[in-house]
């Protein structure tokens, strides 16, 4: 058997007892000075735990030459060797003799303004350099050597000079100051994680080593559900809606007829929105059924309803001329997907002109949806063919456009949105209609949040709301606010198949808003 090595062989917790054994306290940076400091903690963190080491940390800075220093310390301050050559030369050289003598364009350029600083060089009648000195001390030459020799210079100001001269960098040094512990062995005992069966059985429990909880440990992440940043800024908006005495209306169908969709909004039968690049249609079944009550409590006339819209669109009804065009039942009865929620705005409107307040008239009226709908747009970074619209109306007699305007200032406030601007736009079933823009500080300009208006007689009067009832409608994309409050530039990132789960799990429930 050959003979124990000096080294012992073995992990490096086991070398760590076998080098403690000989001479404690040891400092890691000597007796391990190849092995990175992680590593050797990690060796005394095994044996810290098991009581058989203790140890300290020790930070020290350690300055190294860089290589125009390596140079310096061999040969000289570049104002030395520029001096050096001058000596030698009684009777002056000329730049170019001086950068032939030297070799180095550089250490000439340099040396030559820090040797005039000094006064160890000055210049001949005929622009020549010669010395001025007998001798001279080169410092840098010596501080250089010590820095080499030391790793550390005393005079910290100075070192910090050298370093931004770039002669000099420094490098921190992490060792470990190691000393016997209580427990202090040349070999780790086996412990015991566990209190096992077996154990008991065999009695092995009565001296086995069992190890100690590490109470410092960090739990295992725990993944667990988090909400999609659309459902914090839509649960935000709904409870802004619901301080404001909205009630939310029920959205929970994709599909809906072209009667409720388009024409119960007085939007022409040939208006470009119809258009199956703009809408998609259902291809089975194609048509819907007449509007009709879904529940027995409502007797409404849905006849005459349907009626009314056919007239208004085609012939002219209550004081408007109508487009005048064959109005198509077939085209009314299309089924869409819905591609705004002004659909649910329609119908609950209408059934709103069914009820009778305590005057006889239907009542003030607050309602609001958030949820999704559906266009055929191309997709791009700020497209997507189906999004989610956030959308409120407000029915009461008598209602101004300035009513409007003064509500937008206090909605949009709500979500910290202000300084709103107004700008004219057409809808069909509005009038006057108007975009709403606001100054986005972080980008630096106006951006459109929403279309809004008031809607129109052809539309309220056909329902058999009261001439003197005025509705304000809105509505807005979830998608923007979101994507402004969140700092998202791409749709896709927020809603769709691409969509990193991390990115939900990592956006906070609570915001420092910017906007
Ligand atoms: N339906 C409109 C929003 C809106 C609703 C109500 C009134 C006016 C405008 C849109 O899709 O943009």
């Amino acid at each position: 058997m050959a003979a124990p090595t000096e080294t012992p062989a073995g992990d490096l917790a086991t070398q760590v007892l076998h080098a403690l054994d000989k001479n404690s306290p040891l400092l890691s940076s000597e007796a391990f000075p190849a092995i990175p400091s992680t590593e050797v903690k990690g060796a005394l963190d095994r044996l810290a735990s098991r009581d058989m080491v203790k140890y300290e940390t020790i930070d020290r800075e350690e300055a190294i030459l860089e290589p125009e220093g390596e140079q310096i310390a061999a040969n000289g301050s570049h104002e030395a060797r520029v001096f050096e050559a001058l000596r030698s030369a009684v009777e002056g050289l000329t730049i170019q003799e001086l950068e032939k003598t030297i070799g180095d364009k550089n250490v000439v350029k340099i040396g030559q303004g820090r040797a005039f600083r000094e006064k160890w060089i000055s210049k001949t009648q005929d622009g020549k350099f010669k010395a001025a000195k007998e001798s001279i001390k080169d410092v840098t030459k010596e501080q250089m050597q010590t820095i080499q020799s030391t790793k550390s210079y005393p005079d910290a100001k100075m070192l910090a000079d050298l370093k931004k001269r770039k002669l000099v960098r420094t490098q921190k040094i992490i060792s470990f100051k190691v000393q016997k512990g209580d427990k202090f062995a040349l070999k780790i005992p086996e412990v015991a994680t566990d209190l096992t069966a077996d154990m008991i059985a065999s009695g092995s429990w009565k001296t086995a080593t069992f190890k100690g909880y590490n109470f410092k440990a960090l739990g295992a992440d725990q993944q667990s559900g988090a909400l999609h940043p659309l459902n914090k800024v839509r649960s935000e908006l709904r409870q802004i809606f619901f301080e404001m005495g909205f009630q939310e209306m029920a959205t929970d169908k994709f599909v809906e007829s072209g009667f409720w969709n388009f024409d119960s909004l007085f939007v022409p039968q040939q208006h470009p929105a119809r258009d199956m690049q703009d809408t998609f249609y259902v291809s089975d079944p194609k048509l819907a059924d007449m509007p009709r009550a879904e529940d027995p409590s409502d007797k409404a006339d849905y006849q005459a309803y349907w009626d009314n819209v056919k007239a208004v669109h085609q012939d002219g009804k209550y004081g408007s001329i109508g487009y005048r065009y064959p109005w198509s039942g077939e085209e009314s009865k299309k089924l869409v997907l819905r591609t705004h929620t002004t659909a649910i705005s329609a119908n609950m409107l209408y059934k709103l002109a069914q009820q009778k307040g305590p005057d006889g008239r239907p009542p003030p009226a607050r309602y609001f949806s958030i949820d999704r709908v559906f266009r055929n747009e191309t997709v791009d970074a700020t497209h997507l063919a189906e999004f989610h619209q956030v959308e409120g109306v407000i029915a009461d007699y008598d209602l101004t456009l300035g009513g409007l305007m003064e509500f937008m200032d206090i909605f949009f406030g709500k979500m910290g949105i202000t300084d709103l601007k107004y700008k004219c736009a057409y809808n069909p079933y509005t009038e006057p209609s108007m975009e709403i823009f606001s100054y986005h500080k972080g980008l630096g300009k106006l951006v459109e949040i929403g279309n809004s208006g008031m809607f129109r007689a052809e539309m309220l009067e056909s329902m058999g709301l009261p001439k003197d009832m005025r509705v304000f409608g809105w509505g807005l994309s979830l998608e923007r606010p979101t994507m402004i409050k969140y700092g998202i530039s791409n749709i896709r990132e927020l809603l769709g198949h691409k969509v990193d789960l991390n990115f939900m799990r990592n956006s906070p429930a609570v915001r420092l808003d910017k906007a």
